[in-house]
């Protein structure tokens, strides 16, 4: 094996830069060459492909975003891209694909596998919803930023005796809503597949009133992408009281902004090891954290298999708000 692409896929996620530059670094220092494709599957398709010096690596483990660029192309999920896709990396001498994205990504790695092309995916998605992993790249950063948001919200809503209902992103999967709202002790989290009474959320928020508690903060996890799930919930809330409420979609800000080092370290680990494991002629895989150990599966399991919350963190956050 000499050459080896890297394409980065989906939403953007922080810390895919550090992730690229650790598969490029790591090729390069391992004798081969690495070589970046833009726009995810889109580029490849199209053959916008480079190869990467080690400087062109420098000042990215700092920064948010992708340095490939990425894309949302569901003309990929088409046999005829995909082969398309497999020509231009002959063409260009590539013999193993690392493909960094969210779980839409790996089917267009799993596809490429099928068709007996060596990929290995590396989960890069601040949804957290990738099994066998407990964690992905982006997700710590994705979580920090939308703590740091929720606690500046607590100051207006304590200032003006408020509640606010805070929507959070991550799609189906609700480990931003759940995390979040522990670590910033919201009074309750809202969650598909999580059991919400808004009667009773109503009934803790005013209980809390009279107990001497004149805020209230909701964390709602979307459920589907640029839902209006925060909104829905405030005007069922408001049927069951008076409440002065305030909706906010946190939306895009909790894709950006510089990667947190939990997130430059696993991506710095996953994407070293994704280059060990093509080194030794493995291929076909998904590279995951498992009890803070980076191994791999076999990308087709993860397609048997269904990501895992930390479910326990509902029931600790209604154990620990106010009563
Ligand atoms: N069934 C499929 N077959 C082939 N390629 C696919 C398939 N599904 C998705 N893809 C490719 O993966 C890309 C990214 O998928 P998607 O938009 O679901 O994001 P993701 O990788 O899950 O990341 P995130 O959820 O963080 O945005 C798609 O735009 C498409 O190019
Ligand atoms: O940027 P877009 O295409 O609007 O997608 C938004 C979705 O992408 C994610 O940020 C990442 O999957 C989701 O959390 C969110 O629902
Ligand atoms: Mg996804």
């Amino acid at each position: 094996m000499k050459r080896i692409g890297i394409l980065t896929s989906g939403g953007d996620a922080p810390a895919m830069n550090a992730a690229i530059r650790a598969v490029a670094r790591k090729a390069i220092s391992n004798g081969l060459e690495a070589y970046g494709i833009n726009y995810g599957f889109a580029g490849l398709v199209a053959g916008d492909i480079h190869k990467f010096s080690a400087t062109d690596l420098d000042d990215s483990i700092d920064e948010g975003g992708t340095m490939l660029y990425s894309a949302r192309y569901p003309e990929f999920a088409q046999v005829e891209g995909q082969l398309k896709g497999i020509e231009q990396l002959k063409k260009f001498g590539i013999d193993a694909l690392v493909v960094i994205g969210g779980d839409g990504s790996y089917h267009g790695a799993l596809r490429l596998t099928e068709h007996g092309y060596n990929t290995i995916g590396l989960p890069g998605t601040i949804d957290n919803d990738i099994p066998y992993t407990d964690f992905t790249i982006g997700f710590d950063t994705a979580l920090n930023t939308a703590v740091d948001a929720i606690d500046k919200i607590r100051d207006t809503a304590k200032s003006h005796q408020r509640v606010f209902a805070v929507q959070v992103m991550g799609r189906a999967a609700a480990d931003i809503a759940l995390w979040a709202g522990v670590a910033t002790g919201a009074d309750a989290i809202v969650a598909p597949g999580y059991d919400t009474d808004v009667k009773e959320i109503a009934e803790k928020l005013k209980k809390n009133r009279v107990d001497g508690k004149d805020y209230g903060i909701v964390v709602i996890a979307e459920g589907d992408a640029n839902s209006d799930a925060a909104p829905t919930f405030l005007e069922e809330l408001k049927k069951y009281g008076d409440f002065d409420a305030r909706a906010v979609v946190l939306g895009h800000i909790q894709r950006g902004g510089r990667p947190t080092a939990r997130d430059r370290v696993l991506a710095s680990k996953m994407g070293a090891y994704a280059v060990d494991l093509l080194l030794e002629g493995k291929g076909g895989l998904a590279v995951g954290i498992l009890d803070n150990k980076v191994q791999a599966h076999d990308i087709t399991d993860l397609f048997n298999s269904k990501h895992q919350p930390d479910t326990t963190l509902f029931d600790l956050n209604n154990d620990l708000s106010f009563k």
